[in-house]
């Protein structure tokens, strides 16, 4: 099934790219097709194209669509709460009649908010895409968004500008899709509240942005947001640089891909916070060599007070790799009812030393402890990504997959830790993954994977459980003691007998879901070069070519 899947990929990117060199190489005008749209091409460096982002643009796509279709039904719903007040107070109603005769600038008004409730009105959203390249993402969303009013597709360089205005005339959306030249940020503090959705896919990092995009965007709109300096966000190797960019420390950890994730949201939300509006993950992902976001902003400035009940600090033993989180604040019912009290928390949750080996702690963030994903709008997404045809989304199989992984996944615990990881720790063997999860769940914990990481398990187990689980294994599949260093962290937990009952019964749900449900659930690398693409200019047709 796997094979399969990477094989259909590879052909895919393959064929797409090869029509578009082999073209080029004999001198013809050449295009390439992406979901509904065309984009001739006439020289390789002119524009940016990344063929493996497909997935970045078939599952924005998906996503616009589930936020405008929640939107739409909201504002129906409104609609007709509005009127059926109306309609009891039909004194009311008739005056209102009576001064739209009248009144010039009423009549407008009043014509105005009947238009808004015509189904058009209802449900049509404007798109700011700040960094657009080829426009081929606008194209897209012209074309296989429902409902969408206005595109903007924005980009600094007049090359990309040129090339976008032919892109929209040949794919005939010039009516939705408008070619803009400017500075992405001048472009969003220019208009303020005013971009329904927001697309932010700069090379690189986002952070830049940030700030202007959580402004302009409007009330419960949505901001898709791209980062590519995995470096940065997701290693170990500048945690300074990814405290300036996103405010908080990085880790060398397992679980640096969802951290990478928890920074990034972390950055919006605080940018956000400043002008009084609160951010709603609805879905968060690590995905191959990037980071891809979707939040929708609320302009709540209440919400904005959990924020520090949201941030957390981690701390990270050194020896083990067990971790502990330290929120910012704590939340506590107030005196009046309805009322919520905000407090400093207490901590630290740990001793300068690891309680289960003794090795030191690293501290990492503050990042952003609240739940990845929204479990309506992932339901909603499934529903509409089972409905895609795979002919024009080739990546619809691996967004199956990720949407089942992310919705399992426990929404109240970040982070996870890998089986083989804390094994080799011990320098034992695994045991299955679904015993040691059976062995979880026999305890009454929680158990999930992860999306970000393939085999990587989620609990609310402690982790003095954990240890124990680990122990309780090695009783009966012992380890070569003469293998492991006196002074290691594997030596020291293990000279702990464990003091927990453990229950290695299997039990069917230690299989989760997603593994049963057959989708592309973990993507390899189909291909050589698989990363970020360089700016135009930098390639050439035998870089293109080794994409295939
Ligand atoms: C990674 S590409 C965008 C790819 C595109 N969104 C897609 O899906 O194919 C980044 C683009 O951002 C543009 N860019 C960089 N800095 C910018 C800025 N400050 N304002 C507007 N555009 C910018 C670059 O010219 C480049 O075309
Ligand atoms: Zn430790």
């Amino acid at each position: 099934m796997y094979e399969a899947n990477m094989l259909r990929l590879s052909q895919r990117i393959s064929n797409a790219v090869n029509h578009f060199s082999t073209a080029m190489m004999s001198g013809a005008s050449a295009s390439l097709t992406e979901g509904s749209a065309i984009i001739p091409f006439s020289n390789p460096n002119e524009v940016f194209y990344n063929p493996v982002q497909q997935f970045n643009r078939d599952l924005s796509v998906t996503a616009i669509r589930a936020w405008s279709e929640t939107r739409s039904k909201k504002i129906v719903a409104k609609s007709h709460h509005r009127h059926q007040l109306l309609d009891q107070n039909s004194e009311l109603s008739q005056e209102n009649l009576t001064k739209c005769d009248t009144t010039h600038d009423f009549e407008k008004n009043c014509s105005e908010k009947t238009d808004s409730t015509s189904a058009d009105n209802i449900a049509g959203f404007t798109i700011l895409e700040a960094l657009s390249a080829t426009g081929l993402r606008s194209i897209r969303y012209a074309k296989e968004l429902p409902n969408v009013k206005r595109i903007l597709a924005n980009d600094l360089l007049e090359n990309a500008v040129k090339t976008i205005e032919k892109n929209v005339n040949y794919n005939n959306v010039s009516d939705i899709v408008i070619p803009n030249k400017g500075d992405a940020n001048a472009v969003m503090h220019m208009n303020k509240f005013h971009y329904d959705v927001i697309d932010l896919d700069p090379y690189g990092s986002a952070a830049p942005f940030l700030d202007a995009a959580v402004q302009s965007v409007s009330k419960d709109g949505l901001l898709c947001i791209t980062c590519t300096d995995s470096a940065v966000l997701a290693g170990n190797a500048y945690p300074e640089k990814c405290f300036s960019n996103y405010g908080g420390s990085s880790l060398r950890s397992n679980f640096c891909h969802e951290q990478a994730v928890r920074h990034l949201l972390y950055a919006i939300a605080a940018s956000a916070a400043k002008y009084g509006r609160a951010i709603k993950p609805l879905l968060s992902l690590s995905i191959d060599f990037y980071f891809r976001v979707f939040v929708q902003i609320k302009a709540k400035p209440v919400l904005v007070k959990n924020l520090q009940s949201q941030s957390l600090l981690i701390y990270h033993c050194s020896g083990c790799g067990s971790f502990a989180e330290q929120p910012l604040g704590k939340t506590s019912p107030g005196r009046l009812p309805g009322t919520t009290k905000f407090s400093n928390a207490s901590g630290p949750p740990v001793s300068a030393n690891c309680e289960h080996c003794g090795y030191v702690h690293h501290v990492g963030g503050p990042l952003w402890g609240g739940p990845l994903h929204d479990a309506e709008f992932l339901k909603k997404m499934r529903a509409i990504a089972e409905d895609l045809d795979p002919e024009v989304y080739g990546t619809k199989r691996r967004i199956l997959g990720m949407l089942a992984l992310a919705d399992e996944e426990l929404p109240d615990v970040p982070f996870y830790f890998v089986l083989s990881q804390i094994c080799s720790v011990l320098r034992s063997q695994s045991p299955p993954q679904n015993i040691f999860v059976s062995a979880l769940l026999n305890a009454g914990y929680r158990v999930s994977g992860s999306h970000a990481k393939s085999n990587a398990i989620k609990t609310n187990a402690p982790w003095s459980f954990v240890w124990d689980v680990l122990r309780s294994w090695i009783k009966d599949h012992p380890v070569k003691l003469e293998n492991i260093s006196k002074t290691s962290a594997g030596a020291a937990i293990l000279e702990k007998t464990p003091t927990a009952e453990v229950d290695f019964t299997f039990r069917p749900d230690s299989e989760f879901a997603s593994k049963k449900e057959g989708y592309t659930r973990y993507q390899m690398n189909p291909t050589e070069n698989w990363g970020p693409k360089s700016k135009p200019g930098k390639r050439t047709i035998a870089e293109v070519d080794s994409k295939s």
